[in-house]
């Protein structure tokens, strides 16, 4: 039952994101400055400011908690008077919010983003003080609507169809303890566990709601989260050796299939998703002709590039994801594979990350180059 009211609402699949807040809107005003005293040339204080501030384990939904209203107004200016001829500042309002954050105004243009413990951002200015040119009235700060919206910073993202067994994944190489059930959406809300080396290097990974075809369109759990794999550095795309299927009046969809549906669906959420570095782990080994049926599908999964064409206009993606590696393994019965994943996924993440130092190191030289090249030795 649980499994039908999940997956049946008008005919289609859609279950509802709960609990985890990924995404808030929140009014702030900074505060208004105080009034100046003409008689003597006194300048009013200036209002606060409303400033919010990344801090490690807030999360949208405490902040929501504690200020149900979601208003945040700093403090009004001083007035000046005659014992105080410079009005005093007003205080300044600090608003915790998750690391991870990104600020959009209401045009939803990007207006910072806190992605460092401490790191903060002024969403809102004070009025200035009444002064000679205000004629000593202090300036109203005008009240502005902001969005916060998370995404979550793991190294590594895992992406799937539901069922795959991601969360098993997540539980045996790391110490998280995600839920897992044998029907499909049990994953609600992305999940983070830490990956332990035995040199005490740290490797984070982000599990993540399951995907199916049509996300796009808001199908399943809709294909929103995905903005939580914007900031990975490494795709891990699970798939179940069985395939799956939804319901019975659903396809069948193979273990090929999946892929290649869940390129479509990265490739409709941002295309630039198929540029980021993706492995592949093909799951539930240790079911019954898993090895026969990877065995023919295998040189596949590595070049989709050669079998998307087979596939209808609708599901077949534009650009194929590049997998520097396709392992297959179980799980939840195969802890040696599990390790060995884990490992690969550190050469592969550390393979990348030198890349990308040598791509900085040889633009540097080249801007130093280009700059030096006028003015040093010439040969004539
Ligand atoms: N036989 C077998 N079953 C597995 C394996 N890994 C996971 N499962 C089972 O597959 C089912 C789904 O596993 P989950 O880890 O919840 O899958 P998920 O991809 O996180 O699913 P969603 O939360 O729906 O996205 C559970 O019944 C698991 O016990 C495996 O290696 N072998």
């Amino acid at each position: 039952m649980v499994f039908l009211s999940r997956i049946l609402h008008n005919g289609r699949v859609r279950v509802s994101y709960r609990k985890f807040i990924d995404s808030l809107r929140i009014y702030v005003r900074g505060g208004s400055g105080g009034m100046g005293f003409p008689k003597y040339g006194g300048i009013g204080g200036k209002g606060g400011s409303v400033i919010v501030v990344a801090a490690e384990g807030v999360t949208l939904k405490s902040l929501l908690d504690k200020n149900p209203t979601k208003r945040f107004v700093a403090g009004n200016g001083g007035n000046s008077h005659k014992n105080r001829i410079l009005g005093e500042p007003g205080a300044d309002i600090t608003i915790p919010v998750p690391v991870g954050i990104t600020v959009l105004n209401d045009f939803d243009q990007v207006l910072g983003e806190l992605n460092t413990d401490g790191s903060s951002l002024v969403v809102a200015y004070g009025g200035a003080g009444g002064n000679p040119l205000t004629q000593y009235s202090g300036q109203r700060a005008e009240p502005l609507s902001v969005k916060l919206d998370l995404k979550l910073i793991a190294d590594v993202g895992l992406v799937g169809f539901p069922n795959a067994g991601k969360s098993t994944l997540l539980r045996a190489i790391s110490r998280a303890k995600p839920e897992v059930a044998s029907y499909p959406f049990t994953t609600l809300r992305p999940n983070i566990g830490v990956l332990e080396y035995s040199d005490h290097r740290q490797i984070t990974m982000a599990d993540l709601p399951g995907l199916i075809e049509g996300a796009h369109m808001n199908i399943g759990m809709g294909h929103s989260f995905l903005k939580h794999v914007e900031r990975t550095k490494l795709l891990l795309l699970v798939a179940d050796i069985q395939g799956f299927q939804l319901g019975p009046q659903y396809p069948y969809r193979s273990c090929l299939d999946t892929v290649v549906l869940l390129n479509k669906e990265l490739e409709l959420y941002r295309d630039d998703l198929l540029d980021k570095p993706a492995m592949l782990v093909v799951n539930k080994m240790d079911v019954a002709e898993a090895q026969f049926k990877y065995d023919e599908v295998k040189d596949k999964l590595r070049y989709l590039a050669d079998v998307v064409g087979d596939y209808p206009e609708e599901l077949r993606p534009e650009r194929v994801l590049d997998f520097t590696e396709v392992m297959a393994i179980s799980a939840d019965t195969d802890p040696i594979g599990v390790e060995k994943l884990k490992h690969r996924i550190r050469e592969v993440l550390d393979f990348h990350a030198a890349l990308k130092q040598k791509d900085v190191e040889t633009s540097v030289i080249a801007t130093l180059r280009a700059q030096m090249a006028p003015k040093g030795p010439q040969m004539l």
